[in-house]
């Protein structure tokens, strides 16, 4: 098969999927301007190269909270893997173990957490958690990530309620079909039920210093998109923000995550690592973030297109064809690592 490009793993993806499973995966919330606006984005800012550095071939490692990424790209997590591949989340974390870079597992997994790393040895894993409304089973999902070797809780914060998806609206696509489910969901206390994930308006800061109590994992908070928020994150120990507007999928109209970065990262001064996703399809894209200051970036649907279009190996030439494009795109800027881009090498250009 001749992918070349992410997008036409895009177009393999919609072309094997069902159209309702298609929808879930690409789709947003309300108009989905956010969706757009994520890539738009991107488009709108050029990069300025150097010339004349004398640069060696790139160095793209990166070292975040203990994990070493070779590539500043990490899986975003994503829910329902199994909708896209047979062999789901298992796939997706051999791919990300070959690539050298970290996999972060949706509580949503369709796989469990420990079958996910029991799949993949040595893959760096992080665990995604909604903190739900009853603490103990909270703790449970912590205590299950802690067990599986997962090296950091990615917090997400951006869902008090789930956002208006109008095409799963349209679809009928409410639930997983019944071969399927959230396996993490398993609640050990009564056999063979499965909670449901619960969205919860009421949860608070408390309820992130509760978390830094009951574990030493470090925390990352994810949907972070306001610097007030950025500057009471650290008060409250978390130790790295990842700037998200969930891909477009909860309050629409959200700016773009590349136009909300500078002012986050400005409010973490430089005290925690700070992560970015949303519409990076391009190594160009991983540069301009990393530029503005990011430390690394997430991709989410990529990684979903190449799992549905050729399960482990798509993945894994996804985040292959994202790694080239970083090295080649850092050469042409004369940067012999990533951490010599910086802001003044991007330029808005409309
Ligand atoms: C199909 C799908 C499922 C997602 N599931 C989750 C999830 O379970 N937990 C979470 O925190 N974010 C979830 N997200 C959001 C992603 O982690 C990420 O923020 C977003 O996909 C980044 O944008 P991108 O798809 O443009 O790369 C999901 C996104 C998609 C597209
Ligand atoms: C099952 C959902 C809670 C997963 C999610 O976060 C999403 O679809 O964006």
């Amino acid at each position: 098969m001749g992918f070349g490009t992410l997008r036409a793993f895009e177009d393999e993806a919609r072309a094997r999927l069902e159209p309702a499973h298609y929808d879930y995966f690409a789709g947003g919330a309300g108009d989905e301007l956010t969706v757009r606006a994520n890539e738009a984005a991107f488009a709108r800012l050029g990069l300025v190269p150097r010339v004349l550095r004398g640069a060696a071939k790139p160095e793209t490692g990166v070292t975040l909270l203990g994990s070493r990424a070779a590539v500043p790209v990490l899986v975003a997590p994503t829910a329902f893997h199994r909708l896209a591949h047979p062999e789901g989340e298992r796939a997706t974390a051999r791919a990300a173990a070959a690539a050298e870079t970290v996999m972060i597992v949706s509580m949503a997994a369709t796989v469990a957490v420990g079958d996910v790393a029991d799949a993949a040895p040595g893959a760096d894993l992080w665990f995604q958690l909604y903190v739900q409304p009853d603490a103990a089973f909270t703790e449970t999902l912590v205590r299950r990530a802690e067990a599986a070797g997962c090296k950091a809780l990615v917090v997400t914060v951006d869902s008090p309620v789930m956002g208006l998806r109008e095409r799963d609206l349209r679809n009928g696509f409410h639930d997983l079909p019944e071969h399927l489910c959230c396996e993490n969901m398993r609640d050990g206390a009564h056999g063979d039920r499965v909670r449901p994930i619960v969205m919860s308006p009421e949860l608070s800061w408390e309820d992130i210093d509760r978390l830094r109590e009951m574990t030493a994992l470090p925390i990352v908070l994810k949907g972070v998109t306001h610097p007030a928020d950025a500057r009471l994150a650290l008060d409250h120990g978390v130790s790295a923000i990842m700037v998200s507007n969930h891909g477009g999928r909860q309050l629409d109209t959200v700016p773009a995550t590349i136009d909300l970065l500078p002012d986050i990262v400005a409010a973490a001064g430089g005290a925690v690592p700070v992560l970015l996703d949303g519409g990076v399809r391009r190594g160009t894209d991983v540069l301009k973030a990393l530029a503005l200051g990011a430390t690394a970036v997430a991709v989410g649907r990529p990684v979903i297109w190449g799992l549905a279009a050729d399960g482990e190996r798509g993945v894994t030439r996804v985040l292959g064809l994202l790694r080239t494009e970083v090295e080649h795109a850092l050469t042409l800027c004369g940067c012999a690592s990533v951490h010599e881009l910086e802001p003044g090498m991007v330029r808005r250009t409309c």
